[in-house]
């Protein structure tokens, strides 16, 4: 991406975190909301993914509210195994999110690569992703939308959950009851939420029980799509619960069990906690502590010979975008005559609340001083 714009503009490294702190470096994803590029903060160098999203778009998806809720959450949150956030800051066009930056690809990317991962790797996987589940419990936290798109890996082959975009908070005594995620991955208590009591943490366990057969046997044990109602939900679990043992009846014992007891379908019975994982017959030997310091070796390790991600998304930024990243500084000169509409800040405002920047590098400093 042509960064002339970012690279002359003159910043104040010690004032408050903006656009002008970023050198862009290249575009590398596109989601429903907004898009991702690689950028390097120019007083520290360090690199990061800075995901932005148009404003004026947020608004017509009636995604404000969630996305303010995913940046409070985020700004709570903090751990080796999440992607997460360093600064949060807007302008007249768009709402950026700096993040950790993971060039490993995301485990969708992997599995449709067809890439074959022993046993070591998904006791390594499963690991990781229980700890950082764990983790969120202790922060009160439901992810609701654990799946191989969600979770990304880094250079050295670690893995890290993101997307906290219907992630919740679980308020002592309330359990949440709405139906939210992606079906296929989504727990029969959260599918069936509505005529039932409601769900807590045992609902991501679910999700990274799915994940867990997805990575061993390249599909999911169950047929369950955008559109399968709930009548049919319980039905094919059910009619298929044979047939997933089977799939994966020649895999060790353990490991077996574990992803079984991972698909139990009483959340009540479901193995959902980080004791239940280190007292599995699976783990037999593995060092937990090690394990969060990052020092077990992952058995998989990303290609670092290219890019896992599409290039694309490049040159759309380039050649189709309408509004490029790399003529910002232009574009919204042009504008500061004219006013602008926010609605982000006017959806801040009539909730009384101000639209401020986050910055977890000068938190973590005041903190030391
Ligand atoms: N922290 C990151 N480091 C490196 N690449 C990333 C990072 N976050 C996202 N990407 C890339 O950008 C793409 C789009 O990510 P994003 O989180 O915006 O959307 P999504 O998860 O694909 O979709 P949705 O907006 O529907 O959740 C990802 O598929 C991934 O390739």
């Amino acid at each position: 991406m042509g960064n002339q714009a970012a690279r002359s503009a003159s910043f104040d490294a010690s004032g408050e975190v903006n656009f002008d702190h970023f050198q862009i470096l290249r575009a590398i994803g596109k989601g429903s909301f907004g898009k991702v590029c690689i950028v390097q903060k120019k007083d520290t160098n360090k690199m990061y993914a800075m995901k932005y999203m148009n404003k004026a778009m947020c608004a017509e998806k009636e995604a404000i509210k969630n996305v303010l809720a995913e940046v409070e959450l985020l700004q709570s949150l903090e751990h080796p195994f999440l992607v997460n956030l360093w600064f949060t800051f807007d302008d007249e066009e768009d709402l950026f999110m700096v993040v950790d930056l993971l060039l490993g690809g995301d485990l969708r990317y992997h599995l449709q690569k067809e890439v074959k991962f022993t046993i070591q790797s998904v006791r390594l996987f499963l690991a990781e992703i229980c700890l950082a589940l764990d983790y969120l419990r202790s922060k009160k936290v439901l992810h609701r939308d654990l799946k191989p798109d969600n979770i990304l890996m880094d250079e050295d082959g670690h893995y890290h959950i993101t997307d906290f975009n219907v992630a919740t908070s679980i308020e002592e005594g309330h359990s949440p009851t709405s139906v939210c995620g992606t079906r296929p991955y989504m727990a029969p208590e959260v599918f069936e939420a509505k005529k039932g009591q409601g769900y807590s943490y045992s609902a991501d366990w679910w999700s990274l029980g799915i994940c867990t057969f997805e990575i061993l046997k390249n599909r999911r044990p169950y047929d369950i799509h955008s559109n399968t109602t709930v009548s049919e939900f319980r039905r094919i679990i059910t009619d298929s619960h044979k047939s997933m043992c089977h799939a994966i009846s020649s895999y060790p014992e353990s490991l077996n069990d574990l992803v079984k007891r991972l698909l139990e379908t009483d959340p009540e019975k479901r193995l959902s906690s980080l004791k239940d994982i280190q007292q599995h017959e699976f783990f037999t030997g593995m060092n937990f502590d090690d394990v969060l310091n990052r020092k077990v070796q992952p058995p998989f390790i990303p290609s670092k010979d290219h890019l896992n991600c599409d290039p694309t998304f490049e040159l759309e930024e380039m050649i189709v975008e309408s509004k490029p990243l790399h003529k910002k500084k232009k574009r919204l000169a042009k504008q500061n005559s004219k006013p602008i509409s926010d609605p982000i800040r006017d959806y801040l405002e009539s909730n009384g609340k101000v639209f401020e920047p986050y910055d977890r590098e000068r938190k973590k400093d005041t903190k030391e001083e």
